[in-house]
């Protein structure tokens, strides 16, 4: 906010600063397109205070002086134990076998699952729903330079097509790797009951998975570190509020890049892990997808990566230059303070206010946007900076402005979800839209 800042590059509109109502042509222009249920207030008078982000500068130096924090973020995709410590009486975990369905082309016909008591009631109520099931292989596990081992797609990938769609091996809730008996963890002995349900084939793949802290002889401590190495998170079981997180034997052998070319997501309905191509990639290209936040200045990103996974990235946003590096990460810093909600505050914060330029809001969200592109970045944050964007190109009654950015808000969530979640109805004609 430039509230209290001497300099404020933008107009600060206090509540009640305007003299008499003003026409807010803005306000009315979008409430012309948007379906009753979404018309913004507009009031006569502004009452917001308008927000931006502080000069680059500024950024800088916050950014240099921020800490490193030795804390992943909880559902970025790879898990992190749960801080808390829980009394084994309170939650009593089950080892439990769902059954992949018949159609279901994977390795494992059964998932070896961690659960609670409403958990495996859920899941046999339910059933677990099978998925593609003529999915053709269309990538390699293989040897790459530097990474051990790694992922290459065998053919093209056009963003948004599904590389690979797998069953878990073994799922379990980030609470039990913490909970404790009588003081003593028990993470250890419930991973080896657990492994110890697996197949004989999918226990050996198991075992084979990388071990970024091999024990040197301890199987139930590597076993742990296995988990620890490899596991993704797949957020929430029906019966159960907090975490879970899975193991797969190919999904596990992805490499992670600070710009990766593809999104991990997780289908609890069919119970699989699916990876996305986010950019086109090519036949003989490896495949990446984040360990962690990117948002993250690289000092702390390489701390993180370094403690849990126990390497020091080299991808191509890692490996710039000192002060190339400065620049990206200022420019994760700004898009790391917001998100959705925070953007569309502004958008309203703007209609609502006509004493504010009418380009202001589109050249901040063009910047986020350009800021999105220079560090290769194309996820959920794209898609509400595009959001934003058709907005505010929707107030100016800009209708090719709104559709350049309906579309470009299609793309993104085709990549990332493989459904365009309503923006190709709103690219086909943003003026009569009824989103
Ligand atoms: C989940 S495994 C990924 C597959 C692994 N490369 C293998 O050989 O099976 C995670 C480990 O891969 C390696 N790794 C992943 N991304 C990397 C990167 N960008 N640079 C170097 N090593 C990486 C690290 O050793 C890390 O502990």
């Amino acid at each position: 906010m430039f509230k209290n800042t001497s300099k404020p590059r933008l107009p600060v509109h206090k509540v009640g600063t305007t003299r008499g109502p003003t026409p807010n042509t803005r306000g009315d222009a979008l409430n012309s397109l948007l379906p009753s249920s979404m018309r913004i207030p507009v009031p006569p008078e502004s009452r917001y205070v308008f927000s931006s982000d502080t000069d680059l500068g500024t950024r800088l130096a916050e950014n240099s002086e921020s800490k490193p924090q030795a804390t992943a973020p909880q559902d970025q995709g790879k898990g992190a134990a749960d801080a808390a410590e829980v009394s084994l009486d309170a939650f009593m975990p089950i080892i439990t076998q769902v059954p992949v369905p018949e159609e279901t082309r994977s390795y494992n016909k059964l998932v070896v699952c961690v659960a609670f008591f409403d958990v495996k009631r859920e899941l046999y109520t339910h059933g677990v729903a099978p998925y593609e099931a003529d999915f053709e292989r269309r990538y390699l596990i293989t040897q790459v330079s530097g990474l051990g081992v790694g992922l290459v797609v065998t053919m093209d990938h056009a963003p948004g097509t599904v590389i690979i769609n797998e069953c878990p091996l073994l799922v379990m809730p980030l609470l039990v790797l913490t909970l404790r008996r009588n003081g003593v963890r028990i993470r250890t002995d419930l991973l080896a009951l657990a492994v110890g349900h697996l197949e004989d084939k999918e226990a050996r793949l198991f075992r084979q998975l990388y071990n970024c802290h091999p024990s040197h002889g301890d199987e139930v401590e590597d076993a742990w570190n296995i988990m620890k190495t490899n596991s993704l998170t797949i957020g929430q079981l029906p019966g159960y509020a907090g975490t879970y997180t899975a193991v797969y034997s190919d999904i596990c052998r992805i490499n992670h890049s600070s710009s990766p070319n593809a999104i991990y997501n997780r289908n609890l309905e069919s119970f699989t892990g699916e990876v996305r191509a986010l950019r086109p990639i090519k036949a003989g290209e490896q495949v990446f997808i984040l360990y962690l936040d990117v948002r993250a200045p690289y000092d702390e990103r390489q701390l993180l990566l370094r403690n849990t996974y126990n390497f020091t990235c080299a991808c191509p946003t890692c490996s710039l230059s000192e002060a190339e590096r400065e620049r990206s990460d200022v420019r994760r810093g700004v898009l790391s303070k917001f998100w959705r909600n925070a953007l569309d505050d502004d958008v309203e914060a703007w209609i609502v206010n006509p004493k504010v330029p009418d380009d202001l809001v589109i050249k901040r969200f063009l910047r986020y946007a350009s800021m999105m592109e220079q560090e290769m970045l194309s996820d959920a944050q794209g898609i509400s900076i595009a959001r934003a964007l058709v907005l505010a190109y929707s107030a100016l009654r800009d209708i090719e402005g709104a559709r350049k950015w309906a579309k470009k808000a299609e793309e993104l969530s085709l990549a990332t979800s493989g459904s365009d979640d309503g923006w190709a109805k709103v690219t086909r004609s943003p003026e009569r839209t009824d989103w």
